[in-house]
């Protein structure tokens, strides 16, 4: 047949750009960022680390890491009456739509947005990291007829994003934990929201538009809306017992378990999940709540035992994120708006090296018909 012959479904395996922000090495069992090692990078560096090494190509000293956070502190900032466009929405809006909804706002008041630059899309992404986290944490308590919390520039961006959410100030290990899931969150070579972003990118629209395509697919829950679908159902199982019972009624249906299988690991573990079963298992005894991680094992043991399935990253970021007192409904939020590193990383590439996505079919519907 013709070069068109070959179809996977799902794109299953296909690759479908070159990059050098990273690469899921399965058999090495390293998620591989500019180079560096997502886990051991998480042990040793933050967030912001992350940013400046997706955004400018290298890790930063002390002074550029302290820089480049105060060029993020200043930027928390949303436009006059930004909020009020939360207000008219309908107080029951799940906090991705509005997030969508802010997103696709901003991009009416960047001055930028024709602007196609590496330095200027990677600006953009400075102040999108910035005035996301506003949006996901206020967003929320505007829906939920509650004062919107200003940002603290006294605290470190995660320490703040954390504290808008909450309304307290975290401990130092809470910040600590928090920071690691948005570390873990921050980059993943090609899942479907980045994909989009970088189809989305490719007809040269703007990061805008790009970055709005990415929230929509990442609040499906075979992606990003897991970690709350997961929440839930720990929530549903109440015990140990109870949660047993729930995985094996939902298998018998033939269900889904969320936070179970990934595309690339399928047979393996997620690391980012063994990474954050470590945080539960610490955090659980800080909040002297043991049982939720052990419930959480016992859920793993199941989907090993009946399915040969192993936890992906939403399910331990899901009961770490309860233990801190995040509301359920922000789980995906807080995915997104950590991603917003790793795709806004991507649409400056595809500008980079563009070439327009535009795939082919194999044609399964009839021919020769004739009104
Ligand atoms: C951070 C992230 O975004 S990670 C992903 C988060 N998503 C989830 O946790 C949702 C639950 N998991 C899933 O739906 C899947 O594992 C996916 C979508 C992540 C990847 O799946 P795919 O590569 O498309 O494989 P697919 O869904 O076809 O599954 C292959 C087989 O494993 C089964 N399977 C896969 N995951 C699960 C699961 N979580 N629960 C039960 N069965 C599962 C499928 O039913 C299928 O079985 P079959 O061959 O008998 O029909
Ligand atoms: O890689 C994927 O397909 C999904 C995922 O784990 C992520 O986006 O973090």
């Amino acid at each position: 047949m013709t070069k068109y012959s070959t179809y996977t479904p799902g794109l299953d395996g296909v690759v479908a750009t070159e990059t050098e922000l990273s690469y899921l090495d399965v058999d090495a069992e390293e998620i591989v960022i500019r180079g560096y090692e997502l886990i051991e990078l998480a042990n040793s560096k933050e967030y912001i680390d992350l940013v400046q090494l997706l955004l400018r190509g290298s890790l930063p000293d002390e002074q550029e890491r302290n820089s480049l956070e105060e060029e993020m502190k200043k930027e928390y900032t949303l436009p006059d009456s930004f909020f009020s466009l939360f207000k008219k929405l309908p107080e029951d809006t799940h906090p991705m739509d509005a997030l969508r909804t802010g997103i696709s706002a901003l991009a009416g008041y960047d001055k930028d947005i024709d602007k196609r630059q590496e330095d200027t899309i990677n600006n953009i992404a400075v102040k999108l990291l910035a005035k996301i986290s506003n949006i996901v944490a206020n967003s929320y308590h505007i829906l939920h007829k509650e004062s919107a919390i200003e940002p603290k520039k006294e605290l470190s961006y995660s320490a703040n994003f954390l504290y808008m959410i909450t309304g307290k100030e975290p401990t130092t290990r809470e910040v600590a934990y928090f920071d690691q899931s948005l570390m873990m969150y921050s980059e993943h070579e090609m899942p479907n929201s980045t994909f989009t972003a970088r189809v989305i990118a490719s007809t040269n629209a703007d990061i805008y538009g790009a970055l709005t395509g990415a929230v929509a697919s990442l609040k499906g829950n075979l992606h990003g809306g897991a970690n709350e679908a997961v929440m839930q159902m720990l929530v549903e199982g109440k015990t140990s017992e109870g949660f047993r019972l729930l995985l094996y009624d939902k298998l018998n249906r033939k269900e889904k378990i969320m936070g179970f299988g990934h595309r690339v690991y399928m047979k393996k573990m997620d690391p980012r999940a063994a990474l954050m079963k470590e945080s539960l298992r610490e955090l659980s005894v800080d909040k002297n709540r043991e049982d939720l991680f052990e419930m959480c094992e016992v859920g793993e043991s199941v989907m090993k035992e009946e399915k040969g399935l192993y936890p992906n990253l939403d399910y331990y970021a899901a009961p770490v994120y309860y233990l801190l007192g995040i509301p359920i409904d922000l789980y995906t939020p807080i995915f997104f708006a950590a991603r917003t590193l790793g795709l806004c990383a991507h649409v400056a590439e595809q500008y980079n090296t563009n070439k327009l996505f535009r795939p082919r079919v194999l044609y399964t519907g009839p021919r020769n018909l004739h009104p």
